[in-house]
């Protein structure tokens, strides 16, 4: 099974990494494209796989052809590889927002494709992907694409009218948790705690409380309700927060960030 990159950088890089480390296929097997020498360069460092200048080239190689550019770039991607994608590859796309009908159109109905939603922690094989069948792809291309995202993390199959949602939930989210760990981090210092120890423990009990949902299957409410000591210190933190309004504001920008999916949707 031959992957074909376009676009070397952070995300592809990441993907590869993660292909080559779990075995879903070799080195040998992976390639990428890329404008810039020095992305070619960072990634050939980073995974052992070859990098080449044409997308061209990269695409009538491989078996799966991966679009990993900014989604400013892709329209000419697009034109660029029209009459050398066709059935015979399966064409996923990771490009924030750009909807499965602009592949249709730019490169025919008869293709396969997948639009996938992953986020950052796929560099620490830690991602969260979802991902949206379009065209003439199969069954077997879907569970093809689920175990190629699986080396980085977890993935699950929804209609592409949720891929906003998860946009605005798992593919911006990380900076909301980045923001709530520098915040329990500010509030340690504030309560006497040196920075690099308060921001360890923030981290850590963030990764902790959610490998304690995914891990028990409790619903989160009902691991709360276990930290909870009746008048204890957890409620007392915990009033603060509603006093705060947190609940409201993280659903909040699900939905704003949701929203801005769909207007760029719109654009592309
Ligand atoms: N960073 C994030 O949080 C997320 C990013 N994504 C999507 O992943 C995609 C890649 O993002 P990153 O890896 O963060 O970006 P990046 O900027 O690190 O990588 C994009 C690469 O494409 C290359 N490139 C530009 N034009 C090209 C062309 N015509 N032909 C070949 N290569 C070209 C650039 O030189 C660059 O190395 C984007 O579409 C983004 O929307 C999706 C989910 C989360
Ligand atoms: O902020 C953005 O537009 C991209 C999409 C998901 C994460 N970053």
């Amino acid at each position: 099974m031959k992957v074909g990159f376009i676009g070397a950088g952070r995300m592809a890089t990441a993907l590869a990494g993660g292909l080559i480390s779990s075995g879903f296929t070799s080195a040998d097997n992976v390639c990428a494209s890329d404008t810039y020498e020095s992305a070619r360069e960072k990634f050939n460092q980073e995974t052992g796989a070859d990098t080449l200048t044409s997308n061209i080239t990269v695409a009538e190689q491989s078996d799966i052809v991966i679009l990993a550019v900014k989604p400013q770039q892709l329209p000419g991607v697009l034109q660029e590889l029209k009459g050398t994608i066709t059935h015979k590859q399966l064409l996923v796309s990771i490009a924030a927002g750009s909807p499965l009908a602009l592949f249709l159109e730019t490169l025919g109905d008869s293709i396969r494709v997948i639009r996938v939603m992953p986020n950052t922690p796929c560099l620490v094989k830690q991602g969260a992907s979802a991902f949206a069948r379009g065209g003439k792809a199969t069954e077997d291309d879907a569970s093809l694409v689920d175990s190629l995202l699986s080396t980085v993390g977890i993935a699950v199959e929804v209609p592409e009218s949720q891929l906003d949602a998860v946009t605005g939930l798992s593919g911006s989210g990380p900076a909301y948790v980045y923001q709530i760990i520098e915040a329990l981090s500010d509030g340690g210092v504030r309560m006497g705690l040196p920075r690099h120890i308060a921001t360890q423990l923030a981290a850590q009990t963030v990764k902790g409380a959610a490998e304690m949902v995914l891990e028990t299957g409790e619903h989160p409410g009902a691991l709360k309700d276990a930290v909870t000591s009746p008048g204890g210190t957890t409620i007392a933190g915990i009033h603060a927060l509603e006093s705060g309004g947190l609940r409201s504001s993280l659903m909040n920008a699900v939905a704003a960030a949701t929203q801005r999916s769909i207007e760029l949707g719109k654009k592309s």
